[in-house]
């Protein structure tokens, strides 16, 4: 375990020994367990994904331990998780204090190779997207009691592809997140072939129980569900942008003002049903044989990646942030998103 400057901090304070960690979490031994006895979960990479992961797990009463080998990630993960539980204050999305969630939550700087192995019920990966990091973490994680769930937040690869050969197979899980995870309802489960239906149960039981929408994946595929929805209509987007067909900025106006402002309140299976099944069986077979069948990414995509025009995070992509911080413009967009957040729940069947 690394040992930094970071000690001193009231934040490394609470690393070294948490209470709770000690004394809670002794939970269950064996088998996998009933999610209301799934207590303390590990969240590994206190990324832009990391937070927002470990902020439903708080705000649902479990206590979390936030795991990262960057003493600056721990540190901009406890500002942002902060300022986030704050905008749910202020939106009346929860009744918890900051106090309250923060004495439930420890920051741990460690690398994978360190991660601690007992007292945790649940570890949430959440590292970058590079398969020899996640499988090498999921092997060290064989070590955990049999009782213990491992869940990846992989955006695109199978339960299989990362941990095929390992013993722990039927407790492993695939959790995909939105972002920003804590606001986006769903969340993708996805499982191996040799995923236990208990864990799969249990994970969605969890899910419901610290107000996630849970879908389950049925089979085994590259980028699940969602992913390869909006990859396809990336490959689209990027094909009406090269041959010119419309601007960013109109491309934005036009689906948001249509297509988007429908399906958060219909699903494209509901606004297929409105429009009717005949009338979108003509349309598909009219439109489907001019499609882009592209692999690869559109010219405009490439060249604003060469010039490193990154998007919010390098100030600027297809619109231009540089007069304003990128943590103002992420505020603004979590605002309105949040909004939305309260009349998408207003609308829930009860009980949902
Ligand atoms: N960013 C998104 O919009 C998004 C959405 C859904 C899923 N995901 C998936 O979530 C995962 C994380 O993505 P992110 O965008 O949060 O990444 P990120 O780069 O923001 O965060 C990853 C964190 O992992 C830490 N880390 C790296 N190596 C480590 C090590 N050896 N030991 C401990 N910590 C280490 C880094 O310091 C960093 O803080 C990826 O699998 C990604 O595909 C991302």
């Amino acid at each position: 375990m690394i040992t930094v400057s970071l000690f001193e901090t009231p934040l490394l304070s609470k690393i070294i020994c948490h209470p709770r960690i000690i004394n809670e979490t002794l939970t269950t031994r064996g088998a996998i367990v009933a999610e209301s006895q799934i207590k303390h979960i590990a969240v590994i990479g206190a990324g832009t994904m990391g937070v927002g992961i470990a902020q439903a797990f708080l705000l649902a009463g479990r206590t979390v331990t936030i795991i990262d080998v960057s003493a600056e990630a721990l540190e901009r993960c406890k500002t942002q998780l902060q300022q986030n539980v704050q905008s749910f204050i202020h939106h009346k999305l929860t009744t918890h204090s900051i106090e309250k969630v923060m004495e439930n939550v420890t920051f741990l700087q460690c690398d994978i190779t360190d991660i601690p192995l007992d007292n945790i019920d649940m570890y949430v990966e959440s590292l970058p997207e590079i398969e020899e990091l996640k499988r090498s973490l999921f092997s060290q994680l064989c070590n955990t009691d049999e009782h213990v769930i491992l869940a990846t937040n992989t955006s695109s690869m199978t339960v299989s592809r990362i941990c095929n050969e390992l013993p722990t197979q039927h407790r492993m899980i695939g959790l995909h997140y939105f972002n920003p995870a804590h606001i986006i309802p769903a969340v993708e489960v996805h499982k191996g072939p040799l995923t236990s239906k208990q864990t799969i149960d249990t994970t969605l039981s969890l899910m419901k129980a610290i107000g996630k929408q849970p879908v389950l994946v049925q089979k085994e595929v590259p980028g699940f569900i969602i992913n390869r929805l909006t990859g396809a209509m990336e490959r689209e987007i990027d094909f009406l942008l090269d041959e010119g067909v419309v601007s960013p900025e109109d491309l934005d106006i036009a689906v948001k003002a249509s297509y988007g402002f429908r399906l958060a309140t219909l699903g494209p299976m509901e606004a297929e049903d409105m429009i009717g099944l005949d009338t979108a069986a003509r349309a598909s077979a009219n439109i489907f044989p001019t499609l882009s069948n592209a692999h690869l990414p559109s010219k405009q995509l490439l060249e604003k990646v060469a010039n490193n025009e990154l998007g919010i995070k390098s100030g600027i992509g297809w619109y231009d942030y540089r007069n304003s911080q990128s943590t103002e413009v992420l505020a603004n967009n979590n605002e309105k998103l949040l909004k939305q957040l309260s009349l998408f729940l207003a609308q829930q069947p009860q009980g949902k």
